[in-house]
C-alpha cells in the first residue's frame, strides 16, 4: 500500500469545499498506523475532518489505525492552483534540484543521472549527485567509488565524496556490503534518505541531480512531497512495457505538482558500426507519441552503445571516457537544453 493510494482515498472526501488531500501537511504510514497532520482551514472543523478521514479510509485494507493531528498556528490559505499542498524543504546550498525518475527499472536511469551530472559539470556548473535508489544503488559502481566511507564535518553534516569534480553521495555507502539486501522499511528508510538530503554539507551547488528509485512507491512520493525540487527528468526506453510504467511516474509527479522538465529517451536506436545505419531496435516514434500525449518535451534521445555498459562497469562515465561519441554528444545536448530551460524560468 502506497501513501499515494491513501492520499487518493482522501481526495474523494471534502470538508468546507476543500478536499481532505489538500489539507494534508504531513502523512506517514508506519506499519498499519497512518499518521496524518492536517492544517485546519477553520476552527471547529476538527471533528468533521476526523470523521470524514475515518470514513474515507474505512475500506483501505492496510490502514488499521489512524492518528490525526492538526498543525498549530495560523491556518494557511489553500494552495493556489498549481502550487503544492505540502511544505517542502529546500536542500541547503543547492540552487536547483533535478530528480531523475523512471517508471521501470533497468531503463538506464542511473546511467542518465551520472552522465547528465558530469555533462552539467562540463558546462562549468557546480554539480552534486545523490543516489537515492535504495533498491539498487549503482552510482558507486558507475563512478568507481564503491566502498568509499562517508565522513562528517564539525557540524555533523555528511561530507560527499568527490569524483571527477562531482560531489557524490550514495545510499550504497551506508550499506555494510554490496550484497546486503536493503530491507529497511518505512520510517528508518525515510530517515536515512532525509539525512542524505538535509544533513549534507553540499557546499554551494548549481545543480544537485537526484537519482530516484524506479517506479512510484512511497520513497519517490515522500521525497517529491517533502523536498523542494526544481523539477523531474523522466527516463524511458521506447518499449511498451517501459512506456506503460512511465505514464504512472508522469502522473505521480503531476499530482504532487513537481514540474516535469522533460523526457530522456534512452536506448532509442543502435548505429551499426559497419554500415552507419540506424536501427530502431525497440520501435520508433513511441516516446514522441507519449511525450505529445502528456505535453512533455523530449530533452534528447540516447543511442544504444555497448561502450556505455563497458565503461560504466569500469567506473568511468561515457561522457568522460568517449567524449566524442554520439552518446556523449546526446548527453551534452541534454545538459545544455536542461540547464538553459531551468535558468530561463
Ligand atoms: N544507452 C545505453 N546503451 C547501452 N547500454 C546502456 C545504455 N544505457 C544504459 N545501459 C546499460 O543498461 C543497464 C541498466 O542501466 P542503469 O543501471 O543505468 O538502469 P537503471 O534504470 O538505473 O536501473 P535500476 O532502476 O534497476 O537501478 C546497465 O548495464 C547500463 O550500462
Amino acid at each position: 500500500m502506497a501513501v499515494k493510494d491513501i492520499v487518493d482515498a482522501l481526495r474523494d472526501m471534502t470538508v468546507d469545499n476543500m478536499r481532505l488531500s489538500e489539507l494534508i501537511k504531513d502523512i506517514k504510514l508506519i506499519g498499519s498506523t497512518l499518521e496524518v497532520v492536517y492544517r485546519l482551514p477553520k476552527k471547529g472543523l476538527e471533528d468533521e475532518i476526523k470523521q470524514k478521514t475515518y470514513k474515507a479510509l474505512e475500506h483501505v485494507p492496510d490502514v488499521k489505525t489512524v492518528n490525526i493531528r492538526f498543525a498549530e498556528g495560523v491556518p494557511e490559505p489553500p494552495p493556489a492552483f498549481g502550487q503544492p499542498a505540502f511544505t517542502r524543504r529546500q536542500v541547503e546550498g543547492v540552487k536547483h534540484l533535478i530528480a531523475v525518475g523512471s517508471g521501470k527499472g533497468g531503463v538506464g536511469k542511473s546511467t542518465v543521472s551520472v552522465n547528465l551530472a558530469v555533462a552539467l559539470l562540463k558546462q562549468g556548473y557546480k554539480v552534486g549527485l545523490l543516489d537515492a535508489d535504495i533498491y539498487g544503488p549503482s552510482v558507486p559502481t558507475l563512478l568507481g567509488v564503491k566502498g568509499e566511507r562517508v565522513h562528517v564535518d564539525e557540524r555533523n553534516k555528511l561530507i560527499p565524496v568527490e569524483k571527477y569534480g562531482l560531489k557524490v553521495l550514495s545510499i550504497g555507502f551506508l550499506l555494510p556490503s554490496e550484497d546486503t539486501p536493503v530491507i529497511w522499511r518505512g520510517p528508518m528508510l525515510m530517515k536515512a534518505l532525509t539525512q542524505f538530503l538535509f544533513d549534507v554539507n553540499w557546499g554551494e551547488l548549481d545543480f544537485l541531480v537526484l537519482d530516484l528509485p524506479p517506479g512510484t512507491g512511497d520513497v519517490q512520493l515522500t521525497l517529491a512531497q517533502n523536498v523542494h525540487m526544481t523539477g523531474a527528468v523522466i527516463v524511458t526506453t521506447p518499449q511498451d512495457v517501459a512506456l506503460a510504467d512511465v505514464k504512472k511516474a508522469t502522473s505521480m509527479f503531476k499530482e504532487v505538482n513537481v514540474p516535469i522538465l522533460g523526457v530522456v529517451e534512452n536506448m532509442a536506436y543502435f548505429v551499426c558500426p559497419d554500415s552507419g545505419k540506424k536501427y530502431y531496435v525497440f520501435g520508433k516514434g513511441r516516446v514522441l507519441e507519449f511525450a505529445r500525449a502528456y505535453d512533455l518535451q523530449i530533452l534528447g534521445s540516447i543511442p544504444m552503445d555497448p561502450e556505455v555498459a563497458e565503461t560504466s562497469d569500469k567506473g568511468v562515465p561515457v561522457v568522460i571516457s568517449h567524449p566524442e561519441s554520439e552518446v556523449s554528444k546526446a548527453f551534452l545536448g541534454i545538459a545544455k537544453l536542461l540547464s538553459e530551460k531551468i535558468l530561463r524560468r
